[in-house]
């Protein structure tokens, strides 16, 4: 018998994100058929009462993407249970202990990270941090390195590196493995993919909602902390790495660690033409009072090596903007000399560079734009700019594509097999704290406050500017 214990059972990750995606995992057969998962929090519930909370979690969803079956159901419903208890309590953590079996055990923490220092003791002080044991660890993991460090020394105390798995969710969307896959199972792009054919990135997480009544956590991370050191650093690195000799965990993250090592510093001089703080007008109003918390953050980064020398990296992410999109464009350099005319404008359709758009969000999909003629028999060639995709579902035109997984389907299987490719190793956390906490100290000396924008609109017009003075313009702009 295998165990997964959930830590924060009856919480809103737990049962918004992490059951279901138990659920979809029974659905398709992937769980060990010996599993049980344990869920424990304080509130005094019983097992059946929870076995309902999570069904009426569970049902909706499932329904909604048209896998609900009773028989799933009660195979994963005869998997759980439920302990009452304080995890800090080394004491109540025994009886956890005795339920747990002698196979591996997976203790995901979907609790405060504030506690993750006081229920690692207490687990190794009840026996449940044997060699078998491995330690799902949700973000935020501290505020900075040094309060970072402080938590995860408090975990490294009791269990090894191999032991931890840092969540990074996107890196359980099904395009950014696609995005690997595209990178290194192919010959074509890998020539292509450097400072003498790109020209620069933009990677873009826009979203529609509001801080709404997450503004005591949000307001003492902003956008820098929430978004930018983790989801849209592990994308960059994903773009920027070297190819890794092995798909294995540490090949991956010795690549990755590489390119955060090389990220160039920014400086109090260079803060205010590479960054942008924004906060969306209503924000003060929700709040309650005036603050100096950026619900945008726009940055200009710079990779300093062979391969990404003068090719800027330029991240955005907001709350309150006009769309949700979150999305990767590689923007190819245009071409050498136009055959079509000087600036191939002299014929209808001027030559648009290349581009390649990874969309994790809305869509999932990876396309191609490129130039090709417009049919016809005029006597001047028209150029026509054309889309490509190349994504999954498109060899066959007629199936349906795959279900949209929850990207914690892949992460908590690979967990329970041990897998940390996909995980954030400890020296990796480290150096994306590091320039982060570099960008918010330039902030500071600089005196950078944050820039009113309307909600609904791409962010200050300051983040336009940091493209247009160097000649470029963000995507989202010319659809
Ligand atoms: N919600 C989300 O979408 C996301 C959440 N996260 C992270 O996941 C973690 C959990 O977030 P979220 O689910 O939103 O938080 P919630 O507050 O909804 O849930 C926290 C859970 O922890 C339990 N808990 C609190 N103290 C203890 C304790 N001493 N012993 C045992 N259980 C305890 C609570 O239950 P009880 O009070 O009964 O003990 C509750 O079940 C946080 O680290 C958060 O940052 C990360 C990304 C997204
Ligand atoms: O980690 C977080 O991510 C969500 C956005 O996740 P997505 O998968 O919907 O793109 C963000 O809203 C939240 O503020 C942040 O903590």
């Amino acid at each position: 018998m295998s165990a997964l214990i959930l830590f924060g059972g009856g919480g809103d990750l737990a049962l918004r994100m992490l059951l279901p995606s138990l659920y979809f995992l029974d659905h398709d057969g992937l769980l060990d058929p010996e599993l049980k998962i344990i869920a424990a929090a304080r509130s005094d519930e019983t097992r059946d009462a929870y076995i309902e909370r999570v069904r009426a979690s569970v049902e909706p969803r499932a329904k909604s993407d048209d896998v609900w079956s009773d028989e799933t159901w009660t195979r994963l419903a005869a998997r759980l249970d439920y302990v009452a208890l304080d995890a800090t309590s080394a004491d109540e953590l025994k009886a956890l202990k005795a339920k747990t079996g002698d196979g591996s055990v997976t203790a995901f923490m979907a609790v405060s990270p504030s506690l993750y220092g006081r229920i690692v003791p207490a687990m190794h002080a009840a026996g449940l941090a044997g060699p078998d044991t491995r330690i799902v660890l949700e973000k935020p993991v501290g505020r900075d390195l040094e309060s970072f460090r402080e938590i995860d020394d408090a975990v490294s105390a009791v269990f090894d590196e191999r032991q931890v798995f840092r969540i990074d969710h996107y890196l359980g969307k099904e395009t950014v493995q696609n995005l690997i896959a595209l990178r290194f199972g192919n010959t074509i792009f890998e020539p292509l993919w450097n400072n003498l054919t790109i020209d620069h990135v933009q990677i873009t997480v826009a979203e529609t909602v509001a801080v709404g009544d997450r503004w005591p956590y949000y307001d003492e991370y902003g956008a820098l902390r929430d978004m930018l050191q983790n989801h849209m650093l592990q994308l960059l690195c994903l773009v920027a790495m070297e190819p890794p000799s092995n798909i294995d965990a540490d090949s991956v993250r010795n690549e990755k660690v590489k390119v955060l090592r090389s990220l160039r510093p920014i400086t109090v001089e260079e803060a205010g033409r590479v960054t942008t703080r924004g906060q969306y007008t209503d924000y003060v109003s929700e709040r309650g009072a005036p603050t100096d918390t950026e619900t945008f953050v726009a940055i200009r980064a710079d990779i300093d090596n062979w391969r990404w020398a003068g090719v800027p990296f330029f991240m955005r992410t907001g709350k309150c903007m006009a769309e949700k999109r979150t999305e990767i464009v590689i923007q190819f350099k245009p071409v050498p000399h136009s055959i079509f005319g000087r600036d191939g404008s002299s014929y209808r359709g001027a030559i648009q560079p290349n581009r390649m758009i990874i969309e994790l969000q809305p869509d999932e999909d990876i396309s191609l734009e490129v130039m090709n003629k417009q049919p016809g028999l005029d006597q001047r060639m028209q150029l026509q700019p054309i889309t490509m995709s190349l994504s999954w579902g498109h060899n066959d035109r007629k199936a349906s594509p795959p279900r949209r997984r929850i990207a914690y389907e892949r992460l908590l299987l690979d967990a329970m097999a041990g897998d940390s490719t996909l995980f954030v190793r400890r020296d990796e956390a480290e150096e994306a704290w590091k320039w982060v906490d570099e960008v918010s100290d330039a902030w500071d000396g600089a005196a950078m406050k944050v820039e009113p924008y309307e909600g609904g609109s791409w962010g200050p017009e300051a983040a336009d500017l940091l493209l247009s003075r160097t000649g470029r313009r963000w995507s989202s702009h010319e659809r």
